[in-house]
């Protein structure tokens, strides 16, 4: 597909190429782009975006959008007045918005002629991997059906997302997980700059291909008034996704169709690493692992060195209550993590099984004992 949009064909040469011809696009709208200066929100922007994303559908592309604003849509209705700022509230507002959003996108879409189908993610859903094959699986039959999967945190019940405001991270594991070819955040900035948009004189960087080349550029956590998690989140989600082999654009919600089209516009991100599969992507970035497990210098040292998986015998200590199949940091003797895995044993089984050997195991537990604590390949080196 060279121009799905239809639009602005003269623009899609070079890296944003990627952008302009890709199938399948992951869009994230942060609440900034969905809220108007009453914090209420804006219908008007919701359906600039809708329509950009609807000319994509109909060129034969394929959009999941992952939208944050169900506090601010909650606003009006609960007659709040203003946005809350206790976490309770939020949650309310949360609650009742989130369907608010939902028929306003449902209305908007309609008009194209498209169905939504709404998923509510926590970051739990990213972690255990049971549920992660699970929202792979209604995503992609979803798309099959050619509906437009609208995704948020379920933010009613996920305290944390709501105080951290997580959605940016969210949309790059979505973009992996339905195996999208780009990631587009929109946003109340046009893309990356060399110093918060704020300070006069601070310019946009169009181009980024590579993240260290950005490393020092001053960025702060702290968003508009309603956005959450401000440059740092979207910067960590670029490195989600463009290190799994998905190029991201960030830009201004307004600027959502010549984003899409490859126009120069934004922070064009270039993929830089392979595709990973998407079980050691979920190792890598799973939101939170259970447990440590400390080893010995030998264990550390044949981990790093590649293809050898943890066992009993170079394990040295345990911390955390955690069961078979979780997430755990892998620490060496100097107290770095090193490493990430999933732990073949429930955290109560292992103290009986430390510093042993496998033969030893067998002989005294019988079989079932022998088997390593962490397969190399459940094993992601690095943090
Ligand atoms: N170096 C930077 N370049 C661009 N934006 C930055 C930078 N540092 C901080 N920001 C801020 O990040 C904000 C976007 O984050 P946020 O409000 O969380 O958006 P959203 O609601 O879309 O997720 C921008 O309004 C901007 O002020
Ligand atoms: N899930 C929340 C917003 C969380 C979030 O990440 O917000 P933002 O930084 O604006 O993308 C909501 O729908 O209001």
């Amino acid at each position: 597909m060279s121009d799905p949009t239809g639009e602005r064909t003269e623009e899609t040469t070079g890296p944003r190429a990627a952008i302009a011809s890709a199938r399948r696009v992951v869009v994230k709208i942060g609440s900034s782009s969905l809220t108007g200066p009453d914090g209420h929100l804006d219908v008007d922007a919701l359906r600039g975006v809708v329509g950009v994303l609807a000319a994509r559908q109909a060129a034969g592309g394929q959009v999941v959008l992952v939208t944050s604003g169900a506090v601010s849509a909650g606003i009006g209705p609960l007659g709040l007045g203003t946005r809350p700022r206790d976490l309770a509230t939020m949650q309310a507002a949360a609650s009742v918005g989130q369907g608010q959003l939902v028929r306003r996108y449902q209305e908007e879409f309609a008009a194209y002629g498209l169905q939504i189908g709404q998923i509510l993610l926590t970051a739990e859903d990213t972690v255990r991997r049971s549920r992660y094959r699970n929202a792979q699986r209604s995503l992609e039959r979803l798309l099959a059906l050619g509906v437009v999967p609208l995704i948020n945190e379920n933010d009613a019940v996920t305290t944390d997302e709501l105080k951290f405001g997580d959605n940016d991270r969210l949309a790059a594991l979505v973009s992996h997980l339905v195996r999208a070819d780009a990631l587009v955040l929109l946003t109340d900035v046009d893309g990356l700059h060399d110093a918060p948009p704020s300070r006069p004189g601070a310019r946009r960087i169009p181009l980024v291909t590579d993240l260290e080349d950005v490393a020092g550029v001053e960025v702060t956590a702290r968003g508009s008034a309603v956005g959450t998690g401000g440059m740092v989140t979207k910067l960590e989600s670029v490195r989600i996704a463009t290190g799994a082999g998905v190029p991201a654009v960030l830009t201004l919600a307004a600027h959502a169709a010549d984003a899409l089209a490859g126009g120069d516009v934004g922070t064009f991100f270039a993929a830089t690493g392979p595709r990973t599969s998407a079980r050691r992507l979920w190792i890598a970035h799973a939101a939170r692992t259970e447990g440590r497990l400390h080893v010995d210098d030998g264990a550390a040292r044949a981990v790093l060195g590649g293809r050898a998986s943890l066992l009993p015998a170079g394990v040295t200590r345990v911390e955390g209550d955690f069961d078979a199949g979780d997430p755990v940091e892998l620490v060496a003797p100097d107290g770095t993590v090193f490493a990430r895995g999933l732990v073949a044993f429930d955290a109560s089984d292992l103290p009986a099984l430390l510093g042993r050997s496998t033969y030893a195991l067998r002989d005294e537990l019988g079989e079932g004992y022998d088997r390593v604590v962490v397969h190399r390949d459940d094993l992601v080196l690095g943090r």
